[in-house]
């Protein structure tokens, strides 16, 4: 694959079954139409390095070839085999080159890169990775998922294993970029169901599960329907591997409470996908139903946060919609579905009084839109001077809109 690449993902919104999905119940989301991480990988200034750029977490680290090498064979291990358990050769010839990576934001973005790299690239050398995003990192909009999306798709590029030429990514491509970017989830954050890589990599919106035999069944939702909705980030740190290990320990002390609690969440995500196929003035009542009760639901297993609390009050305080948290919880996002009736001025002064008052950020998005895209080498290139600017750290990521697949007038195949 010639060099440079673009790839780019969405991030996502959790409508229903964030954590259930981890069990095996149904959940839906939706791709954020305007939040997206881009991957530039150019040629690198000197050919026996692999550098990683990723700004966004402070993270620029450089591997010599030498410390590639020696890695073991995976012979004969598929996507499937790492998605059901990580290469446990593969993980400990990688713990040398991770041991300078302090901080989980770091070491687990260099671990899903190398896991990666070494997986599908072998000994590669002479490449640079820069990373530019517009979500929030550990917020609960995936962007996790959404920069193991990009790696996965350009990783797969540069390893041969999909097409270099292709207008289209075709349904086998996408599998592979799905089943290695879910790989890649794993190495971020443990157990992930898998929903938030299948998102990013089919774009639109998803009804998914997850499979006892690690496989995973995600139907695309067509006309997924624009819900009014709030979406706001309290900026409180937290970290989904932490949070999904906290339910999966819950689960295991208290069985009898908290099994009954997961399998109503995926009953609430079923019900949520028909209305969601049919939505109109009549059910609309009942979908904000479902969004409070599967808020107290995920509270009940212990992943909400006073700082969320504080969206729901004052939502709940103000009539103005359904409030459940987005994602893992423990701070990052809530969703606000707005009622049909709620008045624009308690819509405004419901963003203002977050924003003010707590220092939140609101946003309001469009949901859908494209999955996992590239940009080829020949284009890149007719429009390098623009690429290479938006890269540069000083650059806000406002301006990154242009690239917007979709909307940009550069040819991103997807
Ligand atoms: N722009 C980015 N640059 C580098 N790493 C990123 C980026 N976005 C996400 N990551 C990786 O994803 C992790 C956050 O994932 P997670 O805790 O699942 O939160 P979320 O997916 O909700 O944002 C970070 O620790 C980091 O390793
Ligand atoms: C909690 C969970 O359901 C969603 C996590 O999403 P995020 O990483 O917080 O964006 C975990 C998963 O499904 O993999
Ligand atoms: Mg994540």
């Amino acid at each position: 694959m010639p060099l440079p690449l673009l790839t780019s993902a969405p991030g996502k919104v959790i409508i229903f079954g964030e954590h259930s999905a981890v069990f095996n119940e149904p959940a839906i989301a939706a791709s954020v139409a305007s939040l997206r991480t881009y991957l530039l990988v150019t040629e690198a200034e000197n050919a026996d390095i692999v550098e990683l750029d990723f700004p966004d977490i402070g993270l620029d680290h450089k591997w010599h070839v030498s410390e590639l090498s020696g890695m073991p064979d995976l012979g004969e291990l598929g996507p499937i085999d790492h998605c059901k358990e990580l290469s446990t050769d593969l993980n400990a010839a990688l713990e040398p080159l991770l041991q300078s990576l302090h901080g989980s934001l770091k070491y687990h973005a260099a671990y899903c890169f190398l896991y990666l790299y070494v997986s599908l690239c072998g000994a590669r050398s002479g490449v640079k990775f820069s990373v530019k995003s517009s979500l929030p990192i550990g917020a609960g909009l995936g962007s996790s998922a959404s920069i193991a999306v990009c790696l996965a798709l350009a990783i797969g590029k540069l390893g041969g294993h999909l097409s270099s030429e292709a207008q289209k990514l075709t349904k086998d491509e996408l599998k592979f970029v799905d089943r290695w970017s879910f790989i890649g989830e794993k190495c971020i954050h443990g157990t992930p169901s898998g929903i938030d890589n299948a998102v990013a990599t089919y774009g639109n919106a998803v009804l998914f599960q997850r499979q006892a035999n690690a496989e995973t069944r995600s139907e695309q939702i067509s006309d997924f329907p624009q819900i009014p909705m709030i979406l706001t980030n309290t900026g409180i740190p937290r970290s989904t591997k932490v949070l999904v290990s906290g339910v999966k320990d819950l689960l295991t002390r208290q069985p009898d409470i908290a099994v009954p609690i997961v399998k109503s969440m995926g009953i609430i995500a079923s019900r949520g996908a028909q209305i969601l196929a049919d939505l109109s003035a009549s059910n609309y009542t009942e979908l904000c139903e479902l969004v409070r009760i599967n808020h107290g639901l995920l509270v009940a297993l212990g992943v909400s946060h006073p700082g969320l609390e504080v969206i729901k009050g004052l939502g709940d305080s103000m009539a103005i919609g359904a409030t459940k948290l987005t994602g893992a919880g423990g701070g990052g996002c809530a969703l606000t579905i707005l009622k049909q009736d709620a008045p624009e001025d308690a819509i405004t002064k419901f963003k203002t009084s977050l924003e003010s008052a707590h220092g939140y950020k609101t946003y309001v998005t469009g949901l859908g839109g494209p999955g996992c895209a590239f940009i080829a080498s020949d284009q890149i290139l007719q429009n390098y001077e623009l690429i290479e600017s938006l890269f540069d750290n000083n650059v806000a990521v406002s301006n990154l809109s242009v690239l917007l697949p979709g909307k940009s007038s550069l040819q991103w195949i997807y």
